[in-house]
This record gives C-alpha cells, sequence and structure tokens, in this order.
C-alpha cells in the first residue's frame, strides 16, 4: 500500500502504516510516502508537515526517484498552521488558506492530475470532509465518478461501513452501496494523513466490495503520527 505526499522540500518521504496488514508494491513518485496498509496501494501529494526538514529529507533520501518540483513550495507555503487548534498540543493544518491561492490550489490539483491520468482510474473516493475539495476536480479532469466516504448517518441512501479507530475512541465510515462496481479502479483522496486510521478504513470499505484501490493521495502527511509497527 503506498502513500504519496508533496513535501514542503518536494522531497519523496517513505513510511510505514503497520497496524495494517501488508502491501504491495512500493515505487516512488516524485513526492511519495509509501505507506503499509491492508492489499492496496496508497498514494498522496503535496506534503505539507509538522516534522523538522530534516526528518523530511533524511526519509525524502530513501527515495532514488526524487525529483524536485517548483510548485511543492508556493502549495507548502500556502498552508496555514495554527498552533493548539481544536486543542492544546495539536498543530493544525489549515487547507483554506490553500483553497485562497488560485495558482496554488491549482497547482496542487495538477499535480494529482499529472499522476494519475493515465492510471485507468474509474473512481475517485473523496474522504469527508476535506477529501470533498480536492477530490472533484481531480475526478473531473482524469475522467472518473467521485464517490462521497461519509461520516456516520449522513447518506440517505443504503449503506456500507466500516468503524475504525482514532487517537481516542473510534468513528465509522460510510458509502452508498452501489456507488461502486467490483472490478473498479479507485483513487481515494484526503487531504491529510496522521495515523492512517481513515485511509484504511476507507481501504478496507471500498476492497470489500471488490474495488481495486490503486492509490491513495493526500495533500499533507504528518509522519510523526503515524502507528508504529
Ligand atoms: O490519518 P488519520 O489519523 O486517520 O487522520 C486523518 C484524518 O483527520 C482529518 O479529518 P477529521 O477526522 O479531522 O475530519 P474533518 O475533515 O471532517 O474535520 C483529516 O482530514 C483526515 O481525514
Ligand atoms: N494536525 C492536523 N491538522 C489538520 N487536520 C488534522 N487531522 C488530524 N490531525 C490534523
Amino acid at each position: 500500500m503506498r502513500v504519496v505526499c508533496c513535501s514542503n522540500s518536494s522531497l519523496a518521504v517513505t513510511a510505514t502504516l503497520p497496524s495494517f496488514p501488508c502491501l504491495g508494491p512500493r515505487f516512488l513518485p516524485r513526492i511519495a510516502i509509501p505507506i503499509s496498509i491492508p492489499s492496496s496501494a496508497i498514494r498522496f501529494l503535496p506534503l505539507r508537515s509538522t516534522a523538522s526538514p530534516r526528518q523530511i529529507t533524511t526519509m525524502a533520501s530513501k527515495n532514488a526517484q526524487d525529483q524536485q518540483d517548483s510548485r511543492l513550495e508556493s502549495i507548502s507555503s500556502a498552508i496555514r498552521v495554527i498552533p493548539d487548534f481544536p486543542k492544546p498540543g495539536i498543530m493544525f493544518q489549515d487547507i483554506t488558506t490553500l483553497l485562497l491561492d488560485t495558482k496554488a490550489f491549482k497547482d496542487t490539483i495538477d499535480l494529482f492530475v499529472e499522476r494519475y491520468r493515465d492510471k485507468n482510474i474509474s473512481v475517485v473516493a473523496g474522504i469527508e470532509a476535506r477529501g470533498f475539495i480536492f477530490g472533484p476536480p481531480i475526478a473531473l479532469a482524469i475522467g472518473a465518478k467521485f464517490v462521497p466516504m461519509r461520516k456516520p448517518n449522513k447518506l440517505p441512501g443504503e449503506v456500507i461501513s466500516e468503524e475504525y479507530s482514532l487517537e481516542y475512541g473510534t468513528d465509522k465510515m460510510e458509502m452508498h452501496v452501489g456507488a461502486v462496481q467490483p472490478g473498479d479502479r479507485a483513487l481515494i483522496i484526503d487531504d491529510l494523513i496522521a495515523t492512517g486510521g481513515t485511509l484504511g478504513a476507507a481501504i478496507k470499505l471500498l476492497e470489500r466490495v471488490g474495488v481495486h484501490v490503486v492509490e491513495c493521495a493526500c495533500v499533507i502527511e504528518l509522519p510523526e503520527l503515524k502507528v508504529q509497527p
């Protein structure tokens, strides 16, 4: 399972999410964060992280295919970090400022589109709430349908659901029955990966109905929060 993000240094990062069993091969895009999760690939794009540049550089150095993309720095700079929100000790990565910067926002979408336009993706699954911002323009650009992965009791039709662990407690993710078909090839989009629990639930949900998760992609990675083996 692979996860790809872009960093402010535009360096690729490699990480493992051990709480999930296994994964597939790991090839690295230019800014990539391979993460172990159950049987599919996850990829993320731009990365804004609370990790120090040194941490990122160290991880990035594992990726021989890493290349610089001049767009990454401006994307990263457009993301605001709010300390102590929503509670003390949290460095909140605020993507609303990225949305105000039309060039940086477009560059973000373009980076994903460039990566996925030729991957035969049939469905982009966006995770509530911020995956609903980045997912639809990517889906439109690559000619895929968009499927919302929602918090519980929000979808009006019949749903299938998957429970997952959070830092404190559990949550549930739901998807409409019939939104995807066995054999669909999915890209999962969210704004941020921290522990990977949310993306892991999305992958399980899609795989349960026979979808092949090609990759997951996020704008931001918080590598210091990833679950250790
Ligand atoms: O990797 P994880 O530890 O699972 O965390 C990542 C998730 O946390 C945030 O969503 P949040 O649950 O805050 O919901 P929101 O987007 O609706 O605010 C973020 O948008 C991801 O979906
Ligand atoms: N630090 C953070 N900033 C924004 N969203 C988050 N979701 C989990 N951790 C987060």
